[in-house]
């Protein structure tokens, strides 16, 4: 017993309690870090990075010797291809800390909103829109911020309305071309540049409109809507897929779906930043 209390005020209990915060602290950068990357092309370079370094120890225990050494010459490189592939995140993550928004609210639903009513309004102007053939393109936000895609535009901060957005893209008006963020149930800018899908095989009836939801899309975990200015015909971009011909009542559900059970009451924050700039010298002016 007497030897117990002795192990016992023998701990030290300023460095055990410093320890603990310390761990608190590195635990809940790591959590907030991979919650801001996660539905984001930054998530599949992580995990790229997690394959690679797997493949260097299961290379060094079977004793593939030539692949060790191959994998363990190009390891020094790694922090510089980090700091290149991950760019628009660590300068997100940095403006972050700088705006203390990093460590307080959670990235993703920060604001109980009613996404059923914005889908609503969505569902109705795109319809609205689809049968007067003017085009549109509607980012929907779901998580972390697009802060820089919507540096590109002008911000409203409007609650969404049908009328609004048949309204903001009535061709000849100021705000027409370009894409509207929809964030937090308002309509956050209009007239934002999207960055452009880069994949191979985009089939070449797919125009510039298209191409900009699906890149945007591919870059971040958006929810894009275009009406093709074109055909009238209604169109949905999630994960880089375009989903063409869409009845009002099938992208209703497609919204709902996309925003999820639990999120039918919340529209989430989102972010987009890769290729924003690339974009903005490519978009085109109807
Ligand atoms: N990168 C982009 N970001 C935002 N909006 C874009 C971008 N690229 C194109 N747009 C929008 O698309 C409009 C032109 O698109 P496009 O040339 O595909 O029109 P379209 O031939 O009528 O085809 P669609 O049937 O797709 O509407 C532009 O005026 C602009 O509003």
């Amino acid at each position: 017993m007497s030897a117990l209390l002795a192990s016992i005020r023998s701990i030290d209990f300023k460095s055990l309690a410093l320890a603990a915060l310390d761990i608190i602290v590195v635990a809940y950068i790591l959590y907030r870090l991979i919650v801001l990357a996660k539905g984001r092309r930054a998530w599949q370079i992580l995990i790229g990075i997690g394959v690679f370094f797997l493949l260097v120890l299961l290379s060094n225990w079977l004793g593939l010797v030539t692949l060790n050494w191959l994998l363990q010459s190009i390891t020094p490189l790694g922090p510089v291809a980090i700091v290149i592939l991950l760019y628009p995140e660590l300068r997100e993550v940095l403006e972050r800390l700088g705006r203390l928004d990093f460590w307080g609210a959670p990235l993703s639903v920060t604001r109980q909103e009613n996404i059923t009513g914005t889908i609503e309004a969505i569902v109705t102007a795109a319809t609205l829109l689809s049968a007067r053939k003017t085009g549109a393109l509607i980012l929907m936000a779901r998580e972390t911020g697009l802060d820089d895609v919507i540096a590109t535009g002008t911000v409203l901060n409007a609650t969404v309305t049908p009328e609004l957005l048949t309204t903001i893209f009535y061709s000849g008006t100021a705000l027409h071309d370009g894409a509207v963020i929809v964030r937090d149930g308002f309509l956050v800018a209009a007239g934002c540049t999207l960055p452009l899908s880069d994949a191979p095989n985009i089939a070449t009836n797919v125009h510039m409109r298209h191409r900009a939801a699906m890149g945007a899309s591919e870059s971040s975990d958006a929810v894009v809507v275009i009406v093709s200015e074109e055909t009238g015909t209604i169109s949905i971009a999630i994960g880089g897929k375009l989903d063409r011909g869409l009845k009002p009542e099938l992208l209703r559900e497609k919204l709902l779906s996309a925003f999820g059970k639990g999120a039918k009451k919340a529209l989430p924050r989102l972010s987009l930043t890769r290729k924003n700039k690339e974009a903005s010298s490519e978009a085109p002016t109807s």
